[in-house]
């Protein structure tokens, strides 16, 4: 290092060796210093101006800072940037005699570690996320420092890299972390990082040895071993706990005690939603704008408190598969509805209720202002109230509401009794403790708010013991307060007054006494918020302590106010309980889509029904013109079922789900060609992964396949798929089938679990009217150019393209625009078959060495029937 260097930035250049990747803030007064490489990225990403300070070199070191108080909007746009900021403050207080005070690093702002309000998405959880893989298996571990949630699971199989990227779609993590040696995980996931949300994926060190994991675990949960965690054969869950551990030791000084709790995520538990999927069918956001409105979780959501909105967003990211806990949301909500009284009771009470566990992590953290403080006492106030009227209802889950709100008395009484009604945003300002909390403090303010009537009460008890009448105490900049005696009464002065100065009229003098005095008022100021500080701190310590009890209680509050938010919607929109089975069907009468209804307001939504299920309804392959409402039918259904998964009422005027292990989708031409792939490349992938991870209980939606290749090459394809969706012995699972492909109807004929249905239109002359209703059958015509001149092409494309339409026709061409052919000798097409072929083709199909007897005689039967007809 420079010897010629300042001894303030020697302390610089000693700090920036150890923090070479970060840019960093240095603590100057009321700014946050950069110098040099850092002030001139600062100065070019911020837009800062960029000046120099004198370093003891030769030239001045570049350098341009940003006010203390404001920080938060400025290391928020350098971590967007990709940079992380590490911040440096002065440890030591400044000191006569000591030229330079102490300063440290005391936190590095990345990502997936900010905890500051201001700088977090509300509704929305913050998590950092550590992977840990080994061949076919990978731990996960997700945590949020602002609400101290943890959760760790375990994932594996063949395709687990692309369960890590489904459940990294669910969580969205900001930042992820990898060992060294996931390279190509590390490849994958930067193709898809924005697509879920993440701003960064780094690779963190290398494994850690297992001993060193446990140890690092068990301390942070008090526990004497990590088995007590749930976490035995679980090794490579521990490593990815013990990354993220390590990441924030390094990161963090203080706040990592604010993790108390490791929950261990079952994904079973859960219904299985790929990253496509959660996009296509615009859970959280719109596929167009990435815009909350127009979601679902837009329709569902009507909480009041930042904890409710996070929870929900779960909910909705997260359906259920256990039938128990979706009755006991369904009961709830329920009983909510019922009881409107005590319901808005509550939602006016909840309105008034702070973050508790944003709130809590600022206070653990020890960056809670005052009144942050004192709003965990106005909320606690709201408790009581909240608890009363939950005892209106009789469910289970609202009883564990009830039960696990803890009225927090005795912290309300501990701020009320030490806090300000109305303190200041900061300490520094002063008048944080209340007065009568401590007698020091008291003595202190009244010092300073009463120092002219001490003076004067002073200056009468001097008069009174010297017998000097007129007497006074002054004040001036050169020796501070003294007692004035005028010149004909200076014999009547003590010993004890020191003489400072001598005026024509009068003597001045101080006194030890006045001195004590004077010193006392001048440093009441900075003694007072010192005091208040370890006051404060003492307080914020005796909250922390009871971190279990406020925890229980925010998640019961979040849990109350999204079921609420689950009944406000269901009632406005006059949803109805769905009846969740074990079964396999799903039957919806008079279903509607939540969000294209709730858009449209002035444009009446046609209800339609749907009934899937394993046996002869388990296909519905549904045909109709463009626009008519296929996509939107579909999605319905899918929504439909997302819902009552979630312990919500339905938009329909009944509804039974048998529960559905996941729903896939493949919807329309994916807009962002990530990775080089071509549309119809992408739309094979999904297709290709769907059949690999789908199950007979899950639930397909799939719009259009094919569509992106020539005709004969997309029929074709799409055929196959259904036919290996069909088999049960392939897949069976329940399948939605939107098509321009008519000729697809066929297969209505051959397979006796597919149905074909069409959203009805009617036609008059050129013009068509959407009747949006779902009707039996295949469509019979596809109205393209008609749909084209409603959009309004002009007249000489239409008529043009009729005209080449009717000349197709008349050629002996396979009849796209045409339904499929009820008797294939009338209207003989690509996949109208003779009965004999039918016949040859299903018993090509039978695996004579796989069949129960029980199944070789339906099959018979089936044979027969075939051959009559
Ligand atoms: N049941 C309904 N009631 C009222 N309006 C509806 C209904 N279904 C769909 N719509 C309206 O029709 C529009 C078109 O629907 P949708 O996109 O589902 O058609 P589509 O048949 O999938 O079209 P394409 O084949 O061109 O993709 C929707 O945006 C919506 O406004």
């Amino acid at each position: 290092m420079c010897e010629n260097l300042s001894p303030m930035m020697q302390q610089y250049m000693r700090i920036k060796e150890q923090h070479k990747d970060e840019i960093l803030f240095f603590r100057l007064g009321d700014f946050y210093e950069m110098f040099f490489d850092d002030a001139l990225k600062a100065s070019k990403e911020l837009d800062l101006t960029l000046t120099g300070r004198d370093c003891g070199l030769d030239e001045r070191a570049p350098m341009c800072g940003v006010p203390y108080h404001s920080c938060e909007g400025y290391i928020q746009r350098l971590l967007k940037k990709g940079y992380n900021v590490a911040i440096c403050e002065q440890v030591t207080e400044p000191q006569k005699g000591r030229t330079l005070v102490e300063r440290e690093v005391v936190r590095i702002y990345t990502p997936g570690t900010v905890l500051e309000t201001g700088m977090l998405e509300e509704g929305k959880n913050n998590f950092l996320c550590s992977i840990a893989t080994d061949k076919n298996t990978a731990g996960m571990c997700l945590a949020d420092i602002s609400t101290g949630q943890m959760l760790v699971t375990q994932l594996s199989g063949k395709d687990c890299q692309q369960k890590i990227i489904d459940q990294l779609g669910k969580f969205s993590p900001s930042e992820i972390l990898l060992c060294q040696n996931s390279l190509q995980l590390k490849r994958a996931l930067d193709d898809i990082s924005e697509q879920i949300g993440c701003q960064v994926v780094k690779l963190v060190g290398d494994q850690f040895e297992p001993e060193q994991n446990a140890r690092r675990i068990a301390d942070q949960f008090g526990v004497a071993d990590p088995s007590e965690l749930g976490l035995t054969g679980k090794p490579l869950c521990s490593t990815a706990i013990s990354i993220l551990l390590h990441y924030l030791d390094h990161t963090q000084q203080k706040g990592v005690e604010r993790i108390r709790e490791l929950t261990i995520y079952q994904t079973d538990s859960y219904m299985n939603l790929d990253l496509s999927s959660r996009r296509n069918l615009e859970l959280t956001e719109t596929m167009r704008t990435g815009e909350k409105r127009g979601s679902l979780l837009w329709v569902l959501d009507k909480t009041k408190t930042a904890m409710g909105k996070r929870l929900i967003r779960s909910f909705v990211e997260q359906p259920l598969t256990g039938i128990v806990q979706i009755e006991k949301r369904l009961d709830a909500v329920g009983q909510l509805m019922q009881n409107l009284t005590a319901r808005s009771e509550i939602t006016e009470h909840l309105q008034k209720i702070s973050d508790l566990q944003r709130l809590m992590s600022r206070i653990v953290f020890g960056s809670a202002g005052p009144k942050e403080v004192r709003a965990l006492a106005y909320t606690a106030s709201q408790l009581p109230s909240i608890r009363q009227s939950l005892t209106a209802f009789d469910c289970d889950l609202l009883r564990q509401c009830r039960d696990g709100i803890d009225p927090l008395n005795d912290l309300k009484a501990l701020i009320d009794e030490a806090i300000e009604d109305d303190p200041p945003v900061t300490l520094k300002d002063g008048r944080v403790i209340r007065y009568g909390y401590n007698p020091q403090v008291d003595e202190l303010r009244d010092l300073i708010d009463h120092s002219k009537d001490i003076l004067l009460r002073m200056e009468a008890q001097v008069k009174e013991e010297t017998g000097i009448r007129n007497l006074k105490v002054g004040y001036n900049k050169v020796f501070g307060y003294y007692i004035e005696v005028s010149k004909g009464q200076t014999d009547l002065v003590p010993d004890s007054f020191i003489r400072k100065q001598t005026l024509t009229n009068c003597e001045r003098y101080i006194t030890q006494e006045l001195k004590e005095l004077e010193s006392r008022i001048l440093n009441a100021s900075d003694e007072i918020i010192a005091l208040e500080r370890q006051l404060y701190d003492g307080l914020c310590k005796k909250i922390t302590a009871q971190i279990a009890r406020v925890e229980e209680t925010s998640h019961q509050l979040a849990l109350l106010d999204t079921l609420i938010s689950f009944a406000a919607v269901s009632e406005r929109g006059g949803y109805v309980r769905p009846t969740v089975t074990a079964g396999e069907a799903i039957r919806i009468k008079d279903g509607r889509h939540p969000v294209v209804e709730k858009l449209q307001k002035d444009v009446p939504f046609v209800p339609n029904d749907t009934l899937l299920d394993e046996r002869d309804n388990q296909i519905a392959i549904i045909t109709g013109p463009n626009m008519a409402g296929k996509s939107t039918y579909m999605r319905q259904v899918a929504l439909i079922t997302l819902m009552a998964q979630m312990g919500c009422f339905v938009p329909a005027s009944s509804a039974e789900i048998g529960i559905v292990d996941a729903v896939f989708t493949r919807v329309g031409a994916s807009d962002d060609l990530a990775a080089g792939k071509s549309t119809f490349m992408v739309e094979m992938s999904e297709v290709a992964h769907i059949l690999q991870n789908a199950s007979r209980h899950s639930l397909l939606i799939l719009d259009e396949i094919g569509r992106g290749t020539s005709t004969f090459d997309g029929m074709s394809i799409a055929r196959a798929v259904l036919e290996y969706i069909g088999n049960r012995r392939k897949l069976g699972a329940k399948t939605l089938f939107a098509t321009h492909y008519h000729e697809l109807t066929a297969l209505e004929e051959s397979f006796s679990n597919v149905k074909n249905y069409n959203i009805a239109v009617k036609k008059r002359g050129d013009d068509i009217t959407f009747l949006r209703r779902i009707v039996p059958g295949g469509a019979d015509e596809s109205y393209g150019i008609e749909v084209a001149k409603l959009a309004g092409v002009n007249d000489f494309v239409v008529n043009r393209a009729k005209e080449i339409l009717a000349s197709l026709e008349s050629q002996d061409q396979p009849r796209h625009r045409q339904a499929a052919p009820r008797h294939e000798e009338e209207q003989p097409n690509l996949f109208a078959m003779s009965s004999q072929s039918k016949l040859e083709e299903r018993i090509k199909q039978i695996d004579v060495n796989t069949l129960t007897p029980i199944e070789a005689l339906n099959i018979l039967y089936e044979l027969a029937q075939m051959v009559k007809e």
